[in-house]
Protein backbone atom coordinates (compact mmCIF):
# COMPACT_ATOMS: atom_id res chain seq x y z
CA UNK A 1 0.00 0.00 0.00
CA UNK A 2 1.05 3.30 -0.96
CA UNK A 3 2.02 6.83 1.56
CA UNK A 4 -1.19 8.16 0.86
CA UNK A 5 -3.04 5.37 0.73
CA UNK A 6 -1.74 4.10 4.25
CA UNK A 7 -2.69 7.84 5.45
CA UNK A 8 -6.09 8.32 4.90
CA UNK A 9 -6.40 4.82 6.16
CA UNK A 10 -4.36 5.77 9.61
CA UNK A 11 -6.13 8.88 10.29
CA UNK A 12 -9.73 6.35 10.08
CA UNK A 13 -8.23 4.21 12.48
CA UNK A 14 -6.51 6.00 14.84
CA UNK A 15 -9.06 9.16 14.81
CA UNK A 16 -6.52 10.73 15.08
CA UNK A 17 -4.37 13.99 12.98
CA UNK A 18 -1.42 14.12 15.31
CA UNK A 19 2.14 13.68 13.47
CA UNK A 20 4.78 12.77 16.77
CA UNK A 21 7.99 14.05 15.42
CA UNK A 22 11.00 13.15 16.67
CA UNK A 23 13.79 15.05 17.70
CA UNK A 24 16.38 13.59 19.54
CA UNK A 25 18.20 15.77 21.88
CA UNK A 26 20.10 13.36 24.47
CA UNK A 27 20.73 16.55 26.92
CA UNK A 28 16.78 16.45 27.90
CA UNK A 29 17.11 12.63 28.39
CA UNK A 30 15.75 11.20 31.61
CA UNK A 31 18.44 10.56 33.68
CA UNK A 32 18.31 6.39 33.11
CA UNK A 33 19.80 6.92 29.79
CA UNK A 34 22.76 8.76 31.16
CA UNK A 35 26.26 6.57 29.76
CA UNK A 36 23.69 4.57 27.64
CA UNK A 37 25.42 4.07 24.64
CA UNK A 38 22.09 2.85 22.80
CA UNK A 39 20.50 5.92 24.17
CA UNK A 40 18.89 7.75 21.00
CA UNK A 41 17.08 4.39 19.96
CA UNK A 42 16.08 3.58 23.54
CA UNK A 43 14.71 6.73 24.41
CA UNK A 44 12.64 7.61 20.65
CA UNK A 45 11.62 3.90 21.35
CA UNK A 46 10.11 4.24 23.92
CA UNK A 47 8.61 7.41 23.07
CA UNK A 48 7.15 5.80 19.81
CA UNK A 49 5.87 3.02 21.77
CA UNK A 50 3.76 5.52 24.45
CA UNK A 51 2.37 7.46 21.49
CA UNK A 52 1.34 5.28 18.42
CA UNK A 53 -2.26 5.05 19.62
CA UNK A 54 -2.45 8.38 19.02
CA UNK A 55 -0.34 8.81 15.85
CA UNK A 56 -1.51 9.28 12.59
CA UNK A 57 2.11 9.58 11.29
CA UNK A 58 5.69 9.71 13.00
CA UNK A 59 8.59 12.19 11.74
CA UNK A 60 12.05 11.64 12.45
CA UNK A 61 14.12 14.40 11.99
CA UNK A 62 17.30 13.60 10.09
CA UNK A 63 19.39 16.25 11.51
CA UNK A 64 18.91 15.46 14.71
CA UNK A 65 20.52 11.68 14.30
CA UNK A 66 23.18 12.11 11.82
CA UNK A 67 24.52 14.51 14.37
CA UNK A 68 25.18 12.47 16.69
CA UNK A 69 26.52 9.92 14.56
CA UNK A 70 23.27 8.12 15.06
CA UNK A 71 22.18 7.24 11.80
CA UNK A 72 22.06 3.17 12.34
CA UNK A 73 19.52 4.35 15.49
CA UNK A 74 17.11 5.77 12.78
CA UNK A 75 17.31 2.55 10.46
CA UNK A 76 16.46 0.74 13.54
CA UNK A 77 13.67 3.13 15.10
CA UNK A 78 12.10 3.29 11.15
CA UNK A 79 12.40 -0.83 11.26
CA UNK A 80 10.63 -1.10 14.97
CA UNK A 81 8.01 1.83 14.06
CA UNK A 82 6.85 -0.51 10.90
CA UNK A 83 7.55 -3.81 12.28
CA UNK A 84 5.10 -3.14 16.30
CA UNK A 85 3.40 -0.22 14.66
CA UNK A 86 2.68 -1.59 10.97
CA UNK A 87 0.01 1.03 9.44
CA UNK A 88 1.44 4.15 10.77
CA UNK A 89 3.53 6.26 7.97
CA UNK A 90 7.23 7.19 8.86
CA UNK A 91 8.01 10.56 7.07
CA UNK A 92 11.63 11.19 7.29
CA UNK A 93 12.19 15.25 7.39
CA UNK A 94 15.18 15.47 5.33
CA UNK A 95 14.40 18.77 3.30
CA UNK A 96 16.69 17.35 0.39
CA UNK A 97 17.53 19.35 -2.33
CA UNK A 98 19.36 19.14 -5.03
CA UNK A 99 20.19 18.33 -8.94
CA UNK A 100 18.94 15.54 -10.43
CA UNK A 101 21.60 13.03 -10.10
CA UNK A 102 22.22 13.83 -6.39
CA UNK A 103 18.60 13.57 -5.89
CA UNK A 104 18.03 10.44 -7.27
CA UNK A 105 20.58 9.54 -4.42
CA UNK A 106 18.66 11.40 -1.63
CA UNK A 107 15.95 9.55 -2.96
CA UNK A 108 17.80 5.88 -2.39
CA UNK A 109 19.16 7.39 1.32
CA UNK A 110 15.13 8.06 2.07
CA UNK A 111 12.94 5.24 0.68
CA UNK A 112 15.92 2.28 0.72
CA UNK A 113 18.65 2.93 3.40
CA UNK A 114 15.66 4.34 5.99
CA UNK A 115 12.64 2.58 4.70
CA UNK A 116 10.70 5.60 4.88
CA UNK A 117 7.03 6.19 3.94
CA UNK A 118 7.49 9.61 2.62
CA UNK A 119 10.20 12.21 2.82
CA UNK A 120 10.44 16.00 2.72
CA UNK A 121 11.99 17.98 0.01
CA UNK A 122 12.97 21.63 -0.69
CA UNK A 123 12.04 22.71 -4.14
CA UNK A 124 13.68 25.49 -4.43
CA UNK A 125 15.94 23.91 -7.35
CA UNK A 126 12.50 23.21 -9.52
CA UNK A 127 10.73 20.98 -10.50
CA UNK A 128 13.41 18.61 -12.01
CA UNK A 129 15.07 17.79 -8.65
CA UNK A 130 11.59 16.68 -7.60
CA UNK A 131 11.63 14.12 -10.46
CA UNK A 132 13.73 11.36 -8.63
CA UNK A 133 11.02 11.26 -5.75
CA UNK A 134 8.10 12.09 -7.48
CA UNK A 135 8.19 8.62 -9.77
CA UNK A 136 8.54 6.58 -6.81
CA UNK A 137 4.63 6.56 -6.90
CA UNK A 138 3.96 4.30 -3.26
CA UNK A 139 6.04 6.59 -1.28
CA UNK A 140 5.09 10.31 -0.33
CA UNK A 141 6.90 13.90 -1.11
CA UNK A 142 6.30 16.42 1.38
CA UNK A 143 7.61 19.91 -0.51
CA UNK A 144 7.99 22.58 1.91
CA UNK A 145 5.52 25.75 0.65
CA UNK A 146 4.90 27.74 4.04
CA UNK A 147 7.48 26.98 6.97
CA UNK A 148 7.05 27.66 10.42
CA UNK A 149 10.34 29.41 11.18
CA UNK A 150 9.88 33.32 11.83
CA UNK A 151 11.74 34.58 8.54
CA UNK A 152 9.44 32.34 6.32
CA UNK A 153 8.69 34.95 4.71
CA UNK A 154 11.79 36.41 3.55
CA UNK A 155 11.56 34.11 0.55
CA UNK A 156 8.85 32.57 0.44
CA UNK A 157 6.41 36.11 0.29
CA UNK A 158 8.18 37.45 -2.34
CA UNK A 159 5.42 38.50 -4.80
CA UNK A 160 6.14 37.08 -8.31
CA UNK A 161 3.73 37.56 -10.97
CA UNK A 162 1.26 38.98 -9.02
CA UNK A 163 1.20 35.97 -5.67
CA UNK A 164 3.93 35.32 -3.17
CA UNK A 165 6.19 32.30 -4.11
CA UNK A 166 4.81 29.80 -1.62
CA UNK A 167 1.30 30.01 -3.78
CA UNK A 168 3.35 29.53 -6.93
CA UNK A 169 4.77 26.12 -5.28
CA UNK A 170 1.36 25.16 -3.92
CA UNK A 171 -0.28 25.58 -7.37
CA UNK A 172 2.73 23.93 -9.04
CA UNK A 173 2.25 21.02 -6.50
CA UNK A 174 -1.10 20.50 -7.26
CA UNK A 175 -1.29 20.94 -10.93
CA UNK A 176 2.36 19.78 -12.07
CA UNK A 177 4.29 17.82 -9.40
CA UNK A 178 1.00 15.39 -8.19
CA UNK A 179 0.75 13.24 -11.23
CA UNK A 180 1.28 10.20 -8.82
CA UNK A 181 -1.26 11.62 -6.40
CA UNK A 182 2.01 11.43 -4.01
CA UNK A 183 2.87 15.01 -3.14
CA UNK A 184 2.24 16.86 0.55
CA UNK A 185 2.91 20.20 1.43
CA UNK A 186 4.76 21.50 4.78
CA UNK A 187 2.52 25.02 5.90
CA UNK A 188 3.42 25.86 9.43
CA UNK A 189 0.98 26.12 12.27
CA UNK A 190 2.48 29.64 13.32
CA UNK A 191 0.82 31.30 9.74
CA UNK A 192 -3.22 30.19 9.76
CA UNK A 193 -4.07 32.84 7.28
CA UNK A 194 -1.50 31.25 5.17
CA UNK A 195 -2.63 27.64 5.82
CA UNK A 196 -5.96 28.61 4.69
CA UNK A 197 -4.83 29.92 1.18
CA UNK A 198 -3.26 26.83 0.62
CA UNK A 199 -5.95 24.89 0.98
CA UNK A 200 -7.82 26.75 -1.11
CA UNK A 201 -5.34 26.25 -3.67
CA UNK A 202 -4.16 22.32 -3.38
CA UNK A 203 -8.21 21.00 -2.18
CA UNK A 204 -7.62 17.90 -0.45
CA UNK A 205 -3.59 17.11 -0.81
CA UNK A 206 -2.30 16.31 2.65
CA UNK A 207 -0.61 18.85 4.72
CA UNK A 208 2.08 18.33 6.63
CA UNK A 209 2.01 21.06 10.08
CA UNK A 210 4.71 21.67 11.90
CA UNK A 211 4.81 24.36 14.70
CA UNK A 212 2.30 23.80 17.42
CA UNK A 213 3.89 23.21 20.75
CA UNK A 214 7.21 24.27 21.03
CA UNK A 215 6.95 27.14 18.51
CA UNK A 216 3.46 28.21 19.79
CA UNK A 217 0.98 27.66 16.72
CA UNK A 218 -2.64 27.76 17.37
CA UNK A 219 -3.55 24.21 16.81
CA UNK A 220 -7.76 25.23 16.81
CA UNK A 221 -6.97 27.33 13.95
CA UNK A 222 -5.03 24.67 11.89
CA UNK A 223 -7.97 22.88 12.17
CA UNK A 224 -10.41 25.22 11.28
CA UNK A 225 -8.54 26.94 8.61
CA UNK A 226 -7.32 23.65 6.58
CA UNK A 227 -9.09 20.81 7.41
CA UNK A 228 -10.82 19.39 4.62
CA UNK A 229 -14.01 18.76 4.10
CA UNK A 230 -14.30 15.05 5.50
CA UNK A 231 -12.05 16.25 8.97
CA UNK A 232 -8.80 15.11 7.77
CA UNK A 233 -5.90 16.37 5.49
CA UNK A 234 -3.53 17.06 8.20
CA UNK A 235 -0.41 15.61 9.79
CA UNK A 236 -0.08 18.54 13.22
CA UNK A 237 3.66 17.71 13.78
CA UNK A 238 4.79 18.46 17.42
CA UNK A 239 8.29 16.94 19.14
CA UNK A 240 9.43 18.66 21.42
CA UNK A 241 6.30 18.84 23.46
CA UNK A 242 5.54 15.75 23.44
CA UNK A 243 9.46 14.23 23.42
CA UNK A 244 10.11 16.17 26.42
CA UNK A 245 6.86 16.90 28.30
CA UNK A 246 8.97 14.97 31.44
CA UNK A 247 12.36 14.83 32.31
CA UNK A 248 11.43 12.23 35.06
CA UNK A 249 11.10 8.62 35.07
CA UNK A 250 7.33 9.08 33.66
CA UNK A 251 8.69 10.55 30.85
CA UNK A 252 6.63 7.78 28.50
CA UNK A 253 3.85 8.62 30.40
CA UNK A 254 4.15 12.32 29.94
CA UNK A 255 4.83 11.63 26.15
CA UNK A 256 1.60 9.26 25.83
CA UNK A 257 -0.65 11.99 27.54
CA UNK A 258 1.22 15.17 25.77
CA UNK A 259 0.12 13.18 22.16
CA UNK A 260 -3.39 12.39 23.71
CA UNK A 261 -4.40 16.21 24.69
CA UNK A 262 -2.93 17.42 21.24
CA UNK A 263 -5.31 14.96 19.09
CA UNK A 264 -7.86 15.75 21.89
CA UNK A 265 -7.55 19.29 20.99
CA UNK A 266 -7.43 18.82 17.59
CA UNK A 267 -10.24 16.25 17.34
CA UNK A 268 -12.52 19.28 19.16
CA UNK A 269 -12.66 21.44 15.81
CA UNK A 270 -12.61 18.72 13.01
O1 LIG B 1 8.49 24.55 8.51
C1 LIG B 1 8.97 23.66 9.21
C2 LIG B 1 9.42 22.46 8.69
C3 LIG B 1 9.90 21.51 9.54
N1 LIG B 1 9.97 21.70 10.87
C4 LIG B 1 10.48 20.60 11.72
O2 LIG B 1 9.43 20.18 12.59
C5 LIG B 1 9.92 19.95 13.91
C6 LIG B 1 9.30 20.93 14.86
O3 LIG B 1 9.71 20.68 16.20
P1 LIG B 1 8.92 21.26 17.48
O4 LIG B 1 9.73 20.78 18.62
O5 LIG B 1 7.54 20.68 17.46
O6 LIG B 1 8.93 22.74 17.34
C7 LIG B 1 11.45 20.06 13.80
O7 LIG B 1 11.94 18.77 13.51
C8 LIG B 1 11.66 20.96 12.60
O8 LIG B 1 12.87 20.69 11.94
C9 LIG B 1 9.53 22.89 11.39
O9 LIG B 1 9.56 23.13 12.61
N2 LIG B 1 9.03 23.84 10.55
Amino acid sequence: MGFMQQLQQRWATSGSLVCVGLDPEPAKFPAKFKGDPDAVFGFCRDIVDATAEFACAFKPQIAHFAALGAEGALERLIAHIHAKHPGVPVILDAKRGDIGSTAQRYAVEAFDRYAADAVTVNPYLGGDSLQPYLERADRGVVVLCRTSNPGAGDLQDLVVDGRPLYQHVAAKAAAEWNGNGNVALVVGATWPEQLREVRAIVGDMPLLVPGVGAQGGDAAGVVRNARTANGTGLMVSSSRAILYASAGDDYAEAASAAARALRDTLNRHR
